[in-house]
């Protein structure tokens, strides 16, 4: 696609075409409440090595499915002692682009629509758990809700989104090269196959 030709919003619905089809859970994939870890040490939503990212924890879930939890700290703040609501929609994301992995499949975000439905506190562990609903060629439909008060508590934020498959050229041609190396280098498997689409 090109960027002076965007797609037209009939083409980026977040609604799934009536031909799309059921997730597919890889046979390989970690069973149901195996921590997945982070896919990259520096990724702002689950990397240990960002001072300031979200250290969100993903958990695999039954099906095509992961839950979540992330707390919010004072560095999150939008209005004073409130989560900004750009971070919590990168929670959502993040936990979104985590549950491709079930799939075996590497994918970014396409489209991502969110709604806030109540304030977050900092100190606040947002419960989240998101799910892929269904997919149509390399487009895959999912959705996901943050809950807070624990993993039963009110809904404060959802979402629904679109990702895109991509294969490996997508990090290599658009990334810089001595991230990209790094990432190469690393001598976690499965941390280079989740970052890099190769099946370990
Ligand atoms: C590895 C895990 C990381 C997880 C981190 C958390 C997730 C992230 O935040 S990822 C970062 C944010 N996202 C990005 O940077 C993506 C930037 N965008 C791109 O690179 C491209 O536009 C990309 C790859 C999405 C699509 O481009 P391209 O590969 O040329 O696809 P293209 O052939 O145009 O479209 C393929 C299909 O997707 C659809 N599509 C394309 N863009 C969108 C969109 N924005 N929304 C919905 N559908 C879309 C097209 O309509 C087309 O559908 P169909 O097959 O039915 O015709």
């Amino acid at each position: 696609m090109s960027a002076a030709n965007p797609p037209s919003s009939a083409k980026t619905s977040l609604v799934p075409p009536p031909d799309a089809v059921a997730p597919v859970r890889h046979p390989d994939a970690p069973a149901p409440g195996t921590p997945l870890g982070a896919h990259y040490d520096l990724c702002f939503g689950c990397g240990g090595g960002q001072p300031h990212g979200l250290h969100l924890v993903a958990r695999a879930g039954e099906g095509v499915s992961v839950t979540a939890e992330f707390t919010v700290k004072p560095a999150h703040q939008g209005a004073p002692g409130l989560a900004h609501g750009g971070v919590l929609t990168s929670a959502l994301d993040e936990t979104l682009g985590s549950v491709n992995w079930l799939m075996h499949v590497i994918a970014v975000t396409g489209r991502l629509e969110t709604d806030f439905l109540r304030p977050v506190p900092v100190d606040t562990v947002l419960h989240l758990d998101a799910r892929v609903t269904a997919v149509h060629g390399r487009k895959i439909y999912s959705t996901a809700t943050g809950r807070i008060g624990g993993p039963d508590g009110p809904v404060a934020v959802r979402a629904d989104a679109v990702f895109i498959e991509v294969k490996v050229e997508h990090f290599i041609e658009n990334g810089r090269q001595e991230e990209i190396r790094a990432a190469m280098d690393d001598p976690d498997q499965v941390r280079r196959a989740r970052a890099f689409e190769v099946n370990p």
